[in-house]
């Protein structure tokens, strides 16, 4: 009998629409098993599908020579699936532990100290470190992870999937799920992981599928290039690397001056930071998560009020301005979490489009909406980004989540803008999509928007950055240039200054890093 997962001629439709067209996918104990596709191929709906969230329109899933039906995920994990979330699926006020007992598919465990044993061991076989007594809402992300992760081998999961699970990490965690992935591997779990991030699937895959469309459009081995997955993801080549000008600044559009913003908690997360981005120029923020980069973001939007210090843009304070203000005076934001902050997730595709705008001629006339206007810029926002949407009279929260992030951005970059403060720009896009983008922010620039961007993609910071501002623990370590060594650029984040850090690297024996 053959062992394994095999998913047969899997259909899945939303009404008219057809998302997935019947697709084999087979995943075979002790392998990763790469997911590839551009933004709406239909990748995390096969995987809902097999995890139970949403029924199948036809195909069907084989595990070890035997067909199975999953009404809902309870289904599935009984039948040894367990799926990794990228927004995760944990309650907040409850302890490790606490979540290990409530999440098994025979009903809740009612042994605390049994559970715990179980936390500790499963921990220990597969590399997670974790405190069992820990709450959910005290841990990093990239801890919270390994949390869903030691839920689905409490559950004996055999296959596991994981759905864009490094979008959200930091560099040192993606090293640390790599080699949890690797262990399960090792130890003969059946692993299927979607990633956007080339350079994770050459490091990691033992197979490569690809999705375009709702069908599979082929396989790659293992050794492919980048470039030449880019090409049978987007179905064209892709340039990896933005092409751009030496910037031109002009004046500085925004000025930060000793600006200190604390958390809710009372916590100081931005201590005094002084800079200034001249209009034609992409100042990027560099920094592992965590060092005050979101907080800043906020604070020059209105979302957070800093305890001192100012904000100008265009030689007006707005330090004490509310976001709405912000926006009408010409700032372009894009939030580092998109389904808290980017949209509103009932209203349509269209009314998401001109959220920024929908006060004002052409979309308003006094208090009436012109919704042909609304229409129309929906339209041709949808075909400029490349937006895959059946209709933009659809609700947003339809869209993939690539999809989504494109949405905001057409939102962002289709008026005129002073200042645009983006945060992860391109986090959940494909390749093809971060080209596109990529050239459209530097265009962005290059019309004399003093643009700040805050990344944790290494790679994204020397595309794009024209001067790099690195952060640590809520100050400047240094603002250097963006042709900065990455090594040099790493010791920074850690909080070494920048003379420092260039002689640390001389002397250092040189090493890849993961971007
Ligand atoms: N509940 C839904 N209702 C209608 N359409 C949907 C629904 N869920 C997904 N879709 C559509 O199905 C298609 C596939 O979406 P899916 O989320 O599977 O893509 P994906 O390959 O995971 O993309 P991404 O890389 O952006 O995450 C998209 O066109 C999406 O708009």
């Amino acid at each position: 009998m053959a062992t394994g997962l095999s998913l047969r001629g899997i259909t899945k439709r939303f009404g008219s629409f057809t998302a997935v067209d019947q697709v084999d996918l087979d995943v075979r104990p002790g392998e990763i098993h790469c997911l590839l596709g551009e933004n709406g191929a239909g990748k995390s709906t096969l995987m809902n599908v097999l995890y139970g969230l949403l029924p199948l329109d036809g195909g069907e899933i084989v595990i070890d020579g035997t067909p199975r039906t999953f009404g809902n995920p309870r289904d599935a994990m009984a039948a040894g699936i367990g799926m990794v979330h990228q927004h995760f699926m944990l309650v907040n006020v409850f302890s490790v532990t606490e979540n290990l007992m409530l999440g098994r598919e025979g009903g809740p465990i009612l042994d605390a100290a049994g559970a715990k044993r179980r936390v500790q061991e499963l921990s220990e076989r597969y590399g997670m470190p974790v405190d069992p007594d820990a709450l959910i809402e005290d841990l990093p992300v990239g801890v919270q992870q390994r949390v869903e992760i030691l839920k689905a081998l409490a559950n004996d999961a055999r296959f596991l999937v994981f759905d864009e699970p490094t979008a959200v990490l930091t560099p040192q965690e993606i090293d640390d799920l790599m080699r949890v992935m690797q262990s399960l591997r090792d130890e003969g779990k059946g692993i299927v992981f979607i990633t956007h991030k080339l350079r994770e699937v050459r490091a990691i895959a033992d197979r490569i599928t690809v999705m375009r469309r709702g069908r599979i459009v082929g396989h790659a081995e293992p050794g492919s290039s980048e470039a030449d997955l880019a090409e049978l993801m987007v179905g064209r080549a892709v340039d990896l690397r933005v092409d751009k000008k030496p910037a031109q600044p002009t004046a500085p559009r925004l000025r930060v001056r000793d600006l200190r913003v604390a958390n809710p908690a009372g916590g100081i997360v931005v201590d005094g930071i002084d800079f200034d981005v001249a209009g034609g120029e992409i100042l990027c923020v560099a920094g592992v998560q965590g060092n005050g980069q979101s907080e800043l973001a906020d604070a020059l939007l209105g979302n957070m009020v800093p305890l001192s210090g100012t904000i100008e843009m265009d030689g007006v304070d707005i330090s004490r301005a509310k976001p709405r203000a912000t926006i009408d005076a010409g700032m372009g934001f894009v939030p580092e979490d998109r389904e808290v902050d980017g949209f509103v997730s009932n209203f349509t595709i269209a009314e998401n489009l001109v959220l920024n705008r929908s006060n004002q001629p052409p979309f308003a006339h006094g208090m009436a909406l012109d919704w042909g206007a609304i229409n129309r810029n929906a339209e041709e926002r949808k075909q400029e980004f490349d937006i895959r949407a059946q209709s933009v009279g659809d609700h947003i929260s339809s869209l993939s989540g690539g999809n989504k992030q494109k949405v905001i951005l057409a939102r962002e970059l289709s008026r005129p803008l002073s200042v645009l403060v983006a945060s992860q720009p391109t986090r959940g896009v494909d390749v093809g999509a971060i080209e596109f983008l990529h050239k459209r922010i530097v265009e962005e620039r290059d019309q004399g928007t003093a643009v700040l961007l805050v990344s944790t993609e290494l790679e994204e910071v020397e595309a794009l950055a024209d001067r790099v501002l690195v952060m640590y623990r809520g100050k400047v370590v240094g603002i250097v240039g963006s042709d900065t060594p990455r090594d040099v650029m790493g010791l920074m984040m850690a909080g070494v200054p920048y003379d420092e850090a260039v002689a640390v690297a001389q002397d250092a024996p040189k090493e890849e890093t993961h971007g």
